[in-house]
């Protein structure tokens, strides 16, 4: 087992993998079968389960969970590996996980968690979980290193109690009459604490490390029997308060190796702390208090019980309600200690499982609908889980993916960087070893300086120095031309990025001159289209049919009456041969008939000629129709064309700012690291420049100086001689205290 764990805060794993996703709490449903108490009432069964399905029916209400236990749902058995073993898993991979049991008195909560200590709870969740645990623990345990610690609590009376708290071991009758720890005086009472990274936790409750499952079942016991029970009218050994067992498991997992740089292992540096909870709540009965037949302390007891699941029904809404979620409206976990506590369970990071127990008794109909309706609300809420590493390890794997993707990177560049990085290093190497040669020089000149006799300095002297001047500021001058350098590769950078914008600005000619094309397209379309509605509006066959049998029609009606001229010539004719005024009187009707006739005949083959005419047209029109489809048809095989290549030039302007942004990340990494030797080199430039400076002023100071000495000991030789110790003193200790020391210049 290991030391003292760091803290560990939930991190997102980089690259984001396996961490941070949304999951929604997880809903089953545990009908438990009529106990004895309710077949005795003759109670019937009012819960229907859809074989096969995770559904459950009561009166007329339907819903549909994730998993469905006890009646004909799934066999309670495969509870734990359904819901529970899952979580367990994602305890190891560092996942933190609740499972909440919620239900009305007597609806089978304890049962199912298995925290009853009876025979028949040995199948419940927390016993199944812990053997899991351990088996796991021991198959993996050459490989990591576990630590486990448990926390035993309960909420009664919105205060929060510690059940494992050494201080008081012995089960106590408190003076509200039930059973439950004592609280010691004296005692700091367990506060709830959010820390900086937002992870709640428990300040002042007992949390006991645990090496065995026999261990930590002594501890579960311990804890429940300290819990505060009391009886109601629905159960005798009902659960006053909502108690929280929670199991933290700390590992420290070595990863691969990984070599260094340098060609050498670094086993020591590459453990992985991960530090997750496992949550098992046994929540207090969901009755309303009037059907408890609870009275006095119990109501007032019951009322803070509620108090918590009034909340915690209240953070359900607020956090199913995808709307609510959505506007980011507030969710009241602070409105109870138990909303509080599960605030990381609802919403938050962890994995979640809500098990909503139900009664199947007819009498606990209300209460069985209320519990159903609950848990249904709280599938909608969707929680993010991520991996809770110790900020220092999550580091060191950055670390360690940023080592490995740059030495990718290094042997990807192959020889061109190694290239600039040994210009780099010789024009450091240059500045170097410039910088020596001048404070040799400087070291010389202050030696000659100090040790020069006066009377041996003359005008030769004074002209070397200004020439070691002139060297010098020659030295200046080079020094600031690779400033220039530098500018130069500044512009060529600047060069780059015209390109760039030259091209995306090409792109966006390309692409809105397309646009335009499309637009022009679009609208030649819609033209000829409705062009077409108008030509092609008409039903073409009927029309034809119609023109056909009009002319059918006239074709008939002129032969009726051609029919009926010739047989009125013919009386005519015959009237004619007789002579009789009766005979002539009757011509003369026929005559005036016969005219009649001759008009409607050629009305008739007007109108004949006139449908004929638009029957020809409606070819023509037919024609028009016809041509005027293809070149729709033309138009819009263009449109699609046009639509692909800008797509294409879109998918090719893409792959291109890809490639420019890799490119130009990279540039800029490199900029950085050229920004810095620049920074470096800078630096010693301007150092060298202030060395320059002041050496150049000290040579002038000093010539000035000789020159003086020069002259005094011309004007009075035998005043010179009596004083020239003196000065020579005098002079050592001027030049002493012109130059400054070594150390000074480099400081
Ligand atoms: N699945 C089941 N099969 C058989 N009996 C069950 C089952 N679930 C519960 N019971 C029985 O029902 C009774 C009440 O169960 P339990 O004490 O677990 O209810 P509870 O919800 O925890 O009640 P409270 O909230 O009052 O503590 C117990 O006698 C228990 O043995």
């Amino acid at each position: 087992m290991m030391d003292a764990p760091p803290s560990p805060s939930p991190v997102s794993p980089p690259g984001g993998g396996g961490g941070g996703e949304d999951c929604c709490v997880k809903v089953a449903v545990h009908v438990r079968p009529l106990i004895a108490d309710e077949k005795a009432q003759g109670c019937k069964d009012c819960v229907t389960v859809v074989p096969g399905k995770p559904q459950v029916q009561i009166g007329t209400h339907s819903f549909t969970f994730d998993h469905v236990y006890g009646s004909t749902g799934s066999p309670s058995t495969a509870m734990f590996e359904e819901c529970v073993a899952p979580l367990v898993d994602g305890l190891f991979q560092g996942y933190n996980a609740t499972v909440l049991a919620y239900g009305q008195t007597g609806s089978g909560k304890t049962y199912t968690m298995g925290t009853g200590f009876k025979e028949s709870y040995q199948a419940g969740i927390v016993p199944q979980v812990m053997s899991v645990l351990f088996g796991k623990i021991e198959t993996l345990k050459h490989q990591t290193e576990f630590q486990l610690h448990v926390s035993f609590i309960e909420i009664l009376k919105e205060e929060v109690r510690d059940l494992l708290d050494p201080s008081c071991l012995h089960k106590a009758e408190s003076p509200n009459g039930h059973a439950g720890k004592v609280n010691v005086p004296g005692k700091p009472p367990i506060q709830i604490r959010e820390s900086s990274n937002g992870v709640i936790t428990l300040a002042g409750s007992t949390e006991v490390s645990v090496g065995s499952l026999k261990e930590m079942a002594a501890y579960l016991e311990q804890g429940s029997l300290s819990r505060a029970t009391g009886s109601t009218n629905m159960n005798n050994q009902s659960s006053r308060s909502h108690a929280i067992f929670t199991i933290t498991l700390e590992q420290m997992q070595k990863i691969n190796s990984l070599s260094t740089g340098d060609g050498s292992q670094n086993d020591g540096m590459n453990d992985e702390y991960l530090c997750a909870k496992l949550h098992l709540v046994d929540l207090a009965g969901s009755e309303r208090a009037k059907r408890t037949g609870s009275d006095g302390l119990r109501f007032k007891e019951g009322i803070h019980i509620n108090k918590g699941l009034l909340a915690l029904g209240n953070v359900i809404s607020a956090l199913g309600d995808e709307k609510k979620r959505k506007e980011g409206l507030h969710v009241p976990y602070r409105d109870s200690k138990l909303t509080r506590l599960l605030q990381d369970s609802l919403g938050g990071n962890s994995r979640t499982c809500m098990i909503a127990c139900i009664s199947p008794a007819d009498i606990n109909a209300e209460e069985t609908l209320n519990t159903l309706k609950y848990a249904n609300r709280a599938r909608n809420i969707k929680n993010k889980p991520v991996v809770n590493r110790d900020p220092m390890s999550s580091e060191m794997l950055k670390m360690r993916q940023q080592l490995e993707y740059l030495q990718a990177e290094l042997c990807a560049r192959g020889g061109s960087s190694s290239d600039e990085v040994q210009v780099l290093k010789e024009r450091i190497a240059w500045l170097e070893a410039t910088n020596e040669d001048l404070c040799r020089e400087l070291h010389v000149y202050r030696s000659r300086c100090a040790a020069v006799d006066p009377r041996d300095i003359d005008a030769q002297d004074a002209s070397i120095c200004s020439v070691k001047g002139e060297g010098l500021k020659r030295s200046l001058r080079s020094l600031e031309a690779s400033d220039y350098q530098m500018v130069e590769t500044v512009q060529s950078d600047t060069r780059e990025i015209d390109d760039e914008v030259a091209k995306e600005w090409e792109h966006t000619l390309l692409q809105s001159t397309m646009d335009k094309e499309l637009h022009e397209l679009n609208r030649r379309l819609e033209e000829k289209e409705s062009e077409m509605k108008l030509v092609g509006g008409f039903d073409t066959v009927a029309l034809k049919q119609h023109f056909g049998k009009k002319i059918m029609e006239m074709e008939d009606e002129k032969r009726v009456v051609q029919q009926e001229r010739d047989r009125l010539l013919a009386e005519i004719e015959n009237l004619s041969a007789g002579s009789d005024g009766h005979a002539q009187k009757l011509q003369d009707v026929h005559s005036q008939k016969l005219k009649t006739l001759e008009t409607q005949i050629s009305d008739l083959k007007k109108k004949q000629e006139s449908q004929v005419q638009l029957l020809k047209q409606k070819q023509k029109s037919d024609e028009a129709a016809k041509k005027l489809q293809e070149e729709i048809q033309s138009i819009k095989a263009q449109k699609v064309q046009l639509q692909h290549r800008m797509k294409q030039e879109a998918e090719q302007f893409r792959q291109w700012k890809a490639s420019r942004e890799k490119e130009l990340l990279q540039l800029r990494k490199e900029g950085r690291r050229n920004e810095y030797e620049r920074h470096k080199l800078q630096a010693i430039n301007q150092r060298q420049k202030m060395v320059l400076q002041r050496k150049t002023e000290e040579a002038a100071v000093a010539t000035k100086r000789l020159k003086e000495l020069l002259e005094g000991r011309k004007s009075s030789p035998r005043e010179n001689g009596s004083l020239s110790n003196g000065h020579v003193a005098n002079g050592q200790v001027l030049s002493i205290s012109f130059l400054p020391s070594r150390g000074n210049f480099f400081a």
